[in-house]
C-alpha cells in the first residue's frame, strides 16, 4: 500500500524538499487501541489523518469517549500507535524511543493538562525554570526566561508562591508557562480549561489566543464548544474518528485535508 502526504520526510528518515512549508504537525492513519482492566481491547482512535500548519490553532471536539485525548496523546507521544505514522516538523517520529520522545517533548512540545500537573512542592519559578534547565539552558538563561513568561502571563509577584497557594487559573498559568518556556513548536492542551471557573477559563482562553496571535501552534481538546470557538480550525471526532474539519472565523477550510491527507510525497508502507 503507498499513500500520498505532502510536506513529509520519508520513511526511511531522510529529508525530501516539500513543495509547500512543511506542517508541525503530519499524521496518518493513525490507530490506538486501549484495552479494559478485564483486558477488552477498545479502538480509541481509528484510523485518524490529520495536518496541521505552522501558526494553526485547532481544537478537537467531540463527545465523551470520541478519542480527543488519545489522539493529543498520540501527537505529544504519551501514547504510541498501533498503527500510523506521525511527522513533527517533517521529521518521522512515530519510531522514537521513550527517550527520544522525552527529548523532544522538552525541546519542542508543550503540554498542559486538566489539573495542570505543576510540581506541587516546587515554587512558581522552579516550576517554569526546570523544563528550561533540562533543555541545556543555563541557570541565568533559565531565570530570564521565566520572568519574561510570568511577566507577560499576570503572574509577577507569584514566583515564589507555591501551586497550592495559587487559585486554578494561575495555577493554569504556571503550567502554560511551563509549557512555553522553550519556545515549543507545538502547544499541545487537553482540557485546559477542564477544571476552571468562567472567569478561569475566559483568562486561559484570552491567554492562549495572545500566544496564537503571536504565531504560536495550538492544538487543544475540549468537550466545551465555547472553548472550541476559540480556535480557527474546528476538527470533530466521533468513535475514533475524524467526521468533521472546519475552519473558524473567515479561514478557508478548503485548503485543509478533510479526514484526510493528501500531496505529493509517496511513502511505501
Ligand atoms: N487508559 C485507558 N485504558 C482503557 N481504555 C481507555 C483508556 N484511555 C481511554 N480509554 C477508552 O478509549 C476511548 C477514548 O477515550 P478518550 O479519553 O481518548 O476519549 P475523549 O474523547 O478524550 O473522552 P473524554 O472527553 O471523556 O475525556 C474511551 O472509550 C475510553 O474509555
Amino acid at each position: 500500500m503507498s499513500r500520498e502526504v505532502r510536506g513529509a520526510r520519508s520513511a526511511d528518515g531522510e529529508g525530501i524538499p516539500a513543495e509547500a512549508a512543511t506542517p508541525v504537525v503530519l499524521a496518518e492513519d493513525l490507530v490506538k487501541m486501549h484495552r479494559t482492566e478485564a483486558g477488552a481491547p477498545v479502538k480509541a482512535v481509528r484510523g485518524v489523518d490529520l495536518r496541521i500548519e505552522r501558526g494553526e490553532f485547532v481544537a478537537i471536539t467531540g463527545p465523551s469517549g470520541a478519542g480527543k485525548s488519545t489522539l493529543l496523546h498520540l501527537l505529544g507521544g504519551l501514547h504510541r500507535p498501533d498503527r500510523g505514522r506521525i511527522w513533527l516538523e517533517g521529521e518521522r517520529v512515530d519510531t522514537y524511543s521513550e527517550a527520544r520522545w522525552a527529548v523532544l517533548r522538552r525541546r519542542r512540545i508543550g503540554i498542559v493538562f486538566q489539573f495542570f500537573n505543576l510540581i506541587s512542592h516546587l515554587t512558581v519559578a522552579d516550576n517554569v525554570e526546570l523544563p528550561a534547565l533540562l533543555a541545556g539552558s543555563s541557570p541565568r538563561q533559565a531565570r530570564a526566561k521565566r520572568a519574561e513568561l510570568l511577566d507577560d502571563l499576570g503572574l509577577e509577584g507569584r514566583e515564589n508562591s507555591t501551586p497550592g497557594e495559587l487559585s486554578g487559573g494561575e495555577q493554569q498559568r504556571v503550567a502554560l508557562a511551563r509549557a512555553l518556556v522553550n519556545r515549543s513548536s507545538l502547544l499541545l492542551a487537553d482540557e485546559p480549561a477542564g477544571s476552571l471557573d468562567s472567569k478561569g477559563t475566559r483568562e486561559v482562553l484570552r491567554l492562549l489566543s495572545r500566544y496564537h496571535a503571536r504565531g504560536q501552534t495550538i492544538v487543544l481538546v475540549t468537550h466545551d464548544a465555547r472553548v472550541a470557538s476559540a480556535a480557527d480550525r474546528v476538527i470533530s471526532l466521533f468513535d475514533g474518528r475524524i467526521v468533521d474539519d472546519a475552519a473558524l472565523g473567515g479561514g478557508s477550510p478548503a485548503d485543509r485535508p478533510t479526514g484526510g491527507v493528501s500531496g505529493t510525497l509517496k511513502l511505501k508502507g
